[in-house]
């Protein structure tokens, strides 16, 4: 039985490049910088046999990936580093994984890591904190731990289900790494192709004593923790629990039409007028039809005016008016439709008026406005927003995400901070380490918000708004956006707010974006990477985002479309922060025009020309599916989202989908409507978060309720029997 694993060092070794592939290391090699201390991301790309050796049966290994010949590779110098690499040896794998170059007694430790947690915990899948319903999930993982020489028997009992471990002594560093990862050949999309190998790339943070740092460092090493009351836990959440993040972002652009540089927008601009649009509460300020009924002042106006926004879209006319009347308010409208805009402008306009300017260059910063967001891109992303909109005042606006320096983040607060944007987990590590006030906080938006309230997130923002100096929520404006919001998460929400505050709902809540065409095509988990590639093969050069549910799943795609010539690149939180970065700008800048990502890139990214996106594995809510098909069809542009159903994992999803579908006036397949009528969907009565049949505002009765078109004018809703009956 022939085994080989090929390693190589997160930063060199690109998994979604097969060129990178061969360079197989020596310990000392895997550890070549100090800077990487007490732990290292490892990336292993491994050939598992299945059956029998893989220079015979396999096509792919004949065609020299086991001896590192080239594939399709670039220059003959890779090539040849490969065909070294594969002669190192050393490391084994597969069952008998450890045999040949690993100490034994290294994999023989127990199953006491982290790492081992963190797979139970269902590490692989990205970022979706609410639980999964359906059969797919993160990886089960094989109970009973783990060890140097074969799976154990559950493991083996468990049909195609693989385990792999691994050790690794590198050197003075003295590091014990530790690896399982179990999987089926569904899981690795390979099918029953019998004399095929698997080939599996799994990202591993591996840390001195073992330990797995996880899927979405805003949520793990945040929650819990790093409580703000705790000296020695406010260190910064990434650098506690892994190695120490020494990323630092580059500086964001400082030529003005970099800064105001924008994406047209679409044919379907106008069409925005059309939109029912619900607000409810009492004493609802009247919407505006104009930028110029805002009243902002002079530099904002010529800042909205070089971002070439000439007309309001449906959720700024009714929000500005309510931010600036100095209401709370939970806004919900469909994604693309200028969410970021409708919170920032009324809040810097109330900045401009109470002459708010930075106080530069000191520790502690105590800024007016907190925006948080549930992703490091897309607070970055508002971030570069609130920039563009306070060029030439003297607000000063800041971002801090993790995986990037603590230090650094650190900085950019001292410098004078009175917008500050950040990801929960940094905003809680700089408040802990007195970096940042709370007292003179005015504003406080939660972008995102039924995902910052969430399971995932909730807890955090408790622990903010009862952090010392927070003022209360009588004493703040607090602001929540998102395309979704369901009915528990309302509830939850009136916590943060004052009970008065209004609900905006531009068309139906929850409901899919109707400039994007939504296809939804029954594809088996065996067919996907071959319609996936027939797929993009018919789009050409558009650019397309795949989602998958799985970090592994994620680069195991992109590698495979690379092999395919398809140039791709991923995205999801095993990646590092620069890679994510690099990833996204090859993905912005058409470079790699397909991205793979998991549900990280799922929320709030605003990329031009995204005309296509495909739910390779469609995700466990349809909230999800909303916002991912979301990244296209944006600002009145249309775009496209194919969708594969695989009735074996996704039928829970027939009822909600066909529902999304029918709302958005898209064709709803007849199989889709059979599968999702011979489906109990538990709960699924019409107050369940599967749905969007939900009411509009949670709060019942409202004498204040008024339905309007987006442009202002009173009309009657569209009757829709399900809404109406939970209406109130
Ligand atoms: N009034 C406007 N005129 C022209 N462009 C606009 C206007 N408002 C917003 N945009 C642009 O539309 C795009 C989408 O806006 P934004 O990202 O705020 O949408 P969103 O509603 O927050 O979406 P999501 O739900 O996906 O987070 C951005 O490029 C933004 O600059």
């Amino acid at each position: 039985m022939e085994k080989s694993v090929l390693l190589e060092e997160g930063p060199q070794f690109r998994p979604w490049d097969p060129v990178s592939w061969g360079a197989g290391l020596t310990g000392e090699e895997l550890h070549p910088e100090s800077s990487v201390r007490s732990s290292v991301l490892i990336y292993a790309a491994l050939t598992y046999e299945m059956d029998d050796g893989p220079s015979r049966r396999d096509p792919f290994m004949r065609s020299g990936f086991a001896s590192g010949r080239s594939l399709g590779s670039r220059d003959a110098g890779e090539s040849n580093k490969r065909e070294n690499a594969s002669t190192m040896g050393g490391f084994g794998v597969g069952k008998g994984f450890g045999n040949r170059g690993f100490p034994s007694n290294k994999l023989e430790e127990g199953d006491s890591s982290g790492f081992w947690r963190g797979f139970q915990d269902g590490n692989d899948s990205e970022a979706s904190a609410p639980p999964r319903r359906g059969g797919r999930g993160g990886f089960r993982g094989c109970r009973g731990g783990f060890g140097l020489g074969s799976p154990n028997s559950e493991c083996e009992q468990d049909e195609g289900r693989h385990a792999l471990a691994a050790s690794l002594d590198l050197g003075d560093q003295r590091l014990v790494a530790r690896a399982m990862a179990t999987f089926t050949k569904a899981e690795a999309g390979v099918g029953e192709e019998p004399d095929r190998f698997l080939r599996f790339f799994w990202g591993l943070h591996f840390q001195a004593g073992g330990g797995y740092k996880g899927l979405n460092e805003e949520v793990i090493t945040g929650s819990g923790k790093n409580s703000w009351k705790s000296g020695t836990e406010g260190a910064e959440s990434d650098d506690t629990q892994g190695p120490k993040v020494t990323y630092v972002p580059p500086a964001p652009p400082e030529d003005e039409d970099a800064i105001f540089a924008h994406y047209q927008t679409g044919i379907n601009f106008d069409k925005y007028d059309s939109i029912l649009v619900e607000v409810s509460g009492h004493d609802v300020p009247p919407a505006i039809l104009t930028f110029e009924e805002a009243n902002l002042c002079q530099t904002l106006n010529n800042n909205i005016a070089k971002a070439g926004y000439t007309k309001l879209t449906p959720v700024q006319k009714y929000s500005i008016p309510i931010i600036l009347a100095g209401r709370d308010l939970m806004a919900c409208a469909q994604t693309g439709s200028g969410k970021t805009a409708a919170f920032l402008l009324p809040i810097l306009a109330h900045m401009m008026r109470d002459g708010i300017t930075a106080s530069r260059f000191r520790e502690l910063q105590e800024p007016e406005c907190i925006i948080v967001a549930p992703t490091r891109e897309l607070i970055n992303q508002i971030y570069l927003e609130a920039r563009k909109f306070s060029f030439g005042t003297c607000v000063r606006a800041v971002v801090i995400y993790g995986g990037t320096q603590f230090g650094h983040s650190v900085r950019q607060i001292a410098q004078g901070c009175n917008v500050l944007c950040a990801t929960p987990g940094r905003l809680m590590d700089v408040i802990s380490k007195e970096k940042i006030g709370l007292r003179q906080v005015r504003y406080l938006v939660l972008d995102e918000a039924d995902r910052m309230l969430d399971m995932g997130f909730g807890p955090e923002m408790k622990k903010l708004i009862s952090c010392p100096g927070m003022p209360s929520k009588e004493q703040r404006q607090t602001l929540m956006f998102s395309a979704t919001f369901p009915e528990e998460i309302q509830r939850m929400a009136g916590e943060f707010l004052k009970p008065n505050y209004l609900f905006v709902a531009v068309g139906q809540v929850g409901g899919a974006c109707t400039d994007v065409q939504q296809t939804v095509l029954q594809v088996g988990q065996y067919s996907k990477r071959e319609k996936l590639v027939e797929t993009l093969r018919n789009t050409g050069d558009e650019r397309t985002m795949v989602f998958v549910e799985t970090k592994k799943k994620a680069d195991f795609i992109a590698t495979f479309l690379c092999q395919e010539k398809i140039s791709t690149t991923s995205i999801h939180g095993d990646r590092e922060q620069r890679e994510r970065e690099q990833a996204l700008g090859d993905f912005r800048c058409g470079k790699c025009p397909v991205l793979v990502a998991t549900s990280v890139a799922a929320r709030g990214l605003d990329i031009e020309n995204v005309q296509h996106v495909i739910n390779f594995d469609l995700p466990s809510t349809i909230d999800e599916y909303v916002h991912r098909i979301g990244r296209t069809g944006r600002c009145g542009n249309t775009g496209r989202a194919v969708s594969f159903f695989d009735p074996e994992s996704d039928r829970h999803l027939a009822q909600p989908l066909v529902k999304v579908l029918s709302d958005a006036q898209q064709d709803v397949p007849a199989w889709l409507e059979e599968v999702a009528f011979s489906t109990y969907v538990p709960g699924f009565s019409g107050s369940s978060r599967e749905n969007v049949f939900t009411s509009v505002d949670t709060r019942k009765n409202y004498r204040g309720k008024s339905t309007l078109s987006a442009a202002g004018f009173s009309s009657s809703p569209v009757p829709n029997p399900a809404d109406d009956e939970s209406w109130d």
